[in-house]
């Protein structure tokens, strides 16, 4: 009998987090949790101070899960974070005249998720990008600004509506060992929003600035596509590390790409690379590869631009039912070669200090 999630789960909460007083689960101590054919892993997330305490913790659910029948390996990683996470940030809203671009407390990194034209697959390569990060062992927080279309709450599996014990503050919701927030989740979802100018970047500060994202390595900003106000005020108000710009190789999304570049240009936000989505199609029948959209054309462009080529992504079945399906393809097929594609660019972005 093949292992189930579930079953892992309910091991791993009958071990008791001595810090807390929680099960380890529920004390958010497991991370990037894969199940694979009876073989698990997952990253065990302590803080700092009480790494010494935490080893026999760890130790324990790793003997509890190589307990269960039918188990292959297990590997539980240690982590442990030397920086006390980040105290819930009560500051009001319009506390002081906005002085340029402000770090936000507890976040050491935060990425714009751009591109030009919509349906490119800007929301699939930021959840995909997410849990890749988070499958490496990175704090990963995703905010989904894309205010015209907020698609996270689906690709990540998550829905009701987060609460604020204490009426200002936000408690983010949590999947695949992402901590997410979505304008889509402060709406009814069926409900058409029409954003007028303030009102969205009102929307985008709170989120910023309200949620309790806790101690992050790296926050990911969904935007919604084109070069408009959520654009700016993210730039003007949040110091970032960079924009990836996202793009399907026609000639018609490079377009528009590189208005999108032009504009991180002038808001002086630094460009970490493009992403070719959509670069080859791969038949899920019989893996025939073929160039829908033509091929390269991203590569060719980023040469010209002088940005670097983070990644080029196939067009895969897969990739779009995983994304439907609240799972993404990195958390559902993690060992497919489609979810390595994610995997590398996660690992290239950590490796040059970017994620
Ligand atoms: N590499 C891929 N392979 C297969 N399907 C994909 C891929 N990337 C995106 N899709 C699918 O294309 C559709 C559009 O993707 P997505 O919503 O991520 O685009 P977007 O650029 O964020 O769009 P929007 O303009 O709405 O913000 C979705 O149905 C998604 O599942």
């Amino acid at each position: 009998m093949t292992i189930t999630r579930d079953v892992v789960i309910a091991t791993l909460k009958t071990i008791n987090d001595p810090v807390s007083g929680d099960d380890i689960m529920s004390a958010g101590l497991v991370r990037a949790l894969h199940v694979d054919e009876g073989n698990i892993r997952f990253v065990f997330e302590v803080p700092g101070s009480a790494a010494a305490q935490m080893e026999p913790v760890r130790a324990a659910a790793e003997a509890a899960l190589k307990a269960l029948p039918g188990i292959g390996s297990v590997s539980a990683i240690m982590t442990a974070h030397s920086s006390p996470a980040a105290p819930p940030d009560l500051k009001p809203q319009r506390s002081a005249e906005p002085k340029g671009p402000q770090k936000i407390p507890g976040i050491d990194r935060i990425i714009a998720i751009a591109s030009g034209k919509g349906g490119v697959g800007k929301s699939t390569v930021s959840a995909n990008l997410a849990c890749a990060l988070a499958a490496e062992g990175r704090r990963v927080g995703l905010l989904d600004a894309d205010v015209y279309g907020p698609s996270q709450p689906r690709m990540l599996g998550v829905s009701g509506r987060p609460a604020s014990p204490d009426g200002k503050t936000i408690l983010p919701m949590r999947n695949h060992g992402v901590t997410m927030m979505s304008i889509g989740l402060m709406t009814n979802e069926d409900q058409a929003v029409v954003w007028r100018g303030p009102m969205l970047m009102g929307a985008l500060q709170q989120m910023l600035s309200q949620v309790q994202w806790g101690a992050l390595d790296v926050l990911l900003v969904d935007l919604p596509p084109g070069t408009g106000d959520v654009q700016m005020t993210l730039a003007q108000k949040a110091e970032l590390t960079g924009a990836i710009i996202v793009s399907t190789p026609q000639d018609v999304a490079l377009l528009d790409a590189r208005k999108g570049i032009d504009m991180f240009n002038q808001l002086g936000t630094p460009i970490i690379g493009m992403v070719e989505n959509m670069s080859t199609h791969i038949c899920s029948n019989c893996g025939h590869e073929e160039h829908t959209f033509g091929h390269g054309g991203v590569a060719k462009e980023a040469a010209k631009l002088g940005v670097p080529l983070l990644a080029e992504l196939p067009l895969h079945l897969d990739i779009r039912l995983a994304a439907d399906g609240g799972a993404p393809v990195v958390v559902s097929k993690p060992d497919s070669a489609q979810a390595q594609a994610f995997r590398s660019l996660a690992r290239q972005l950590i490796a040059d200090g970017k994620g």
